[in-house]
């Protein structure tokens, strides 16, 4: 990890206006005058940079970052910056984040940075003989493939397993190669898939098959981030919230429809942070959700026990290709920023700490959910946007959400009626 050192446990962050928590964070990780005058400007992407991101730009769309406190991974304390246009969410990191700062925040564990690419084969009337001859070619293929990327191999990284496999297909077998190559700081799709595209025509030469797709996985299985946590009982409030968590993560793992609300909340830290930092948030979940799906049944991407003392336990793994390198993580400057707050020096790390979040993310709704339910934190949060949207301005937006949380009626018409009232036109 980098070396700023930051103490996370910044209690009434909420309760500060955005210059504030901007200036906290800057004094907090000691970030540089340009990335804090890039955060502090109403809109921190400039038409130059949007234009040359993406085709056709008009403009470009302002997703609130908000800061989660608390967070501790590995012994580290870090502020972690979240991009999402939800309310409640970031509020509820902190809040898990807190309730297991002091039994040691969250352990954290990569298995690499390894990324798949496939090659697909077909017409082959003997698919198990190709298998065997493109396994044969294994030094060849290295070569091809580290030929495609030097300053990939100088930093440690290239082409690391070759794998066959032969799949019964609609129409006949498909022969499928799968390049396994160390991305590094990358998320490597682009990498890859030119090395599969470099090695495409030797395969069909040395089958004599025909190769139509050429194309990474993002069923990342070799890129896994992991996190666990340990929340005591005295931090969640006794046995009862413990056993009803359990329960709720037990429902997620018997149950698809379940799963598949359980794995959104989990999505709502990780996708934050990933788009935060400027990397492919449709990468990060289809990752997700198709190694939720790997044993054939959907289910939880997290587990919760209940350890020797009986304390609850938290795990979350799940495919986190992201990088600091490639694509827009070095050209968006907010992502840049965004990076900088964290204090990360590798992908490794930055998979990490959203491991950490998602797994946070996934603790607060669930003890939210056997507890008092969601509406009850989540809605107070959003009586604010509701607020907006009948037209409060200012401190009214304020005083009208805080209304509505009184008479537990977050709803557009009470807001209305209540906005009309406050400005003496009821
Ligand atoms: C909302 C809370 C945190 C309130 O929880 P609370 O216990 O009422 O909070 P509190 O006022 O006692 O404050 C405790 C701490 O929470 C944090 N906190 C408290 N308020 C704020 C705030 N405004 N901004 C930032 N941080 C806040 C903060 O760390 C604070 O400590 P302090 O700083 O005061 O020392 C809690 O009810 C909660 O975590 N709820 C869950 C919310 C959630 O999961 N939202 C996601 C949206 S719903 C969804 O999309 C997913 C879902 C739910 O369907 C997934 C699933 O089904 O599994
Ligand atoms: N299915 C999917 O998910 C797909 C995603 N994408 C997109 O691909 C992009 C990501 O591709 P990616 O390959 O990461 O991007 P890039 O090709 O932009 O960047 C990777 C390159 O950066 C260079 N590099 C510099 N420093 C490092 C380092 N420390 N570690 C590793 N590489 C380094 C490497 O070599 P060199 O300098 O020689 O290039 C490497 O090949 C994203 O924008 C994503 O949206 C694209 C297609 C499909």
């Amino acid at each position: 990890m980098m070396s700023n050192t930051v103490n996370s446990r910044i209690s009434g962050f909420h309760k500060m206006t955005p210059a504030e928590r901007l200036a906290t964070v800057q004094r907090a990780v000691g970030l540089d005058g340009a990335s804090v005058e890039q955060l502090g400007k109403p809109g921190s992407l400039d038409l130059h940079t949007a234009d040359h991101m993406i085709e056709n730009v008009i403009s470009s769309i302002s997703i609130p970052i908000g800061i989660a406190t608390n967070v501790k991974v590995d012994g580290r304390d870090v502020l972690v910056p979240m991009a999402t246009e939800e309310s409640s969410v970031v509020a509820a990191v902190c809040n898990s984040a807190r309730q297991c700062y002091d039994s040691g925040g969250f352990i954290t564990s990569m298995s690499g940075t390894l990324m798949i690419a496939q090659i697909q084969l077909v017409g082959v009337s003997d698919p198990k003989a190709a298998r065997i001859r493109i396994l044969e070619q294994r030094d060849k293929i290295e070569e091809v493939c580290n030929g495609c990327d030097p300053m990939l191999v100088r930093l440690g990284g290239g082409f690391r397993d070759l794998e066959v496999r032969v799949i019964e297909a609609e129409g006949g077998p498909m022969v499928i190669t799968h390049i396994i190559v160390d991305t590094r700081d990358a998320m490597g799709a682009n990498t890859v898939n030119t090395m599969a595209e470099r090695l495409a025509p030797s395969i069909a030469e040395w089958t004599g098959g025909k190769v139509y797709l050429r194309i990474l996985s993002n069923l990342a299985d070799r890129r896994l981030a992991r996190a666990r946590a340990t929340w005591t009982l005295d931090a969640i409030g006794g046995e009862a919230v413990r056993d009803g968590m359990i329960s709720a993560y037990r429902f997620a793992a018997a149950d698809p429809y379940r799963a598949a609300t359980h794995n959104k909340g989990i999505m709502n830290g990780v996708s934050a942070i990933v788009l935060a930092t400027g990397n492919d948030t449709r990468a990060v979940e289809a990752g997700a959700h198709s190694f939720a799906a790997r044993s054939g049944r959907y289910t939880s991407l997290s587990t919760y026990e209940v350890d020797a003392d009986g304390s609850l336990v938290g795990t979350l793994e799940m495919p986190m290709p992201v990088g600091l390198v490639g694509g827009a993580t070095k050209v968006h400057p907010s992502a840049q920023a965004a990076l900088k707050i964290m204090g990360v020096a590798t992908a490794s790390e930055l998979a990490r700490i959203i491991a950490a979040v998602g797994l946070a993310q996934n603790f607060g709704a669930l003890k939210a959910l056997a507890t008092v339910g969601i509406q009850q934190g989540h809605m107070a949060l959003h009586a604010h946007n509701v607020a907006m949207v009948v037209g409060a301005v200012g401190d009214e937006v304020q005083r009208l959400a805080k209304i509505l949380v009184e008479k537990r009626q977050v709803r557009q018409d009470v807001a209305a009626e209540e906005l009309a009232r406050l400005r003496g036109e009821g």
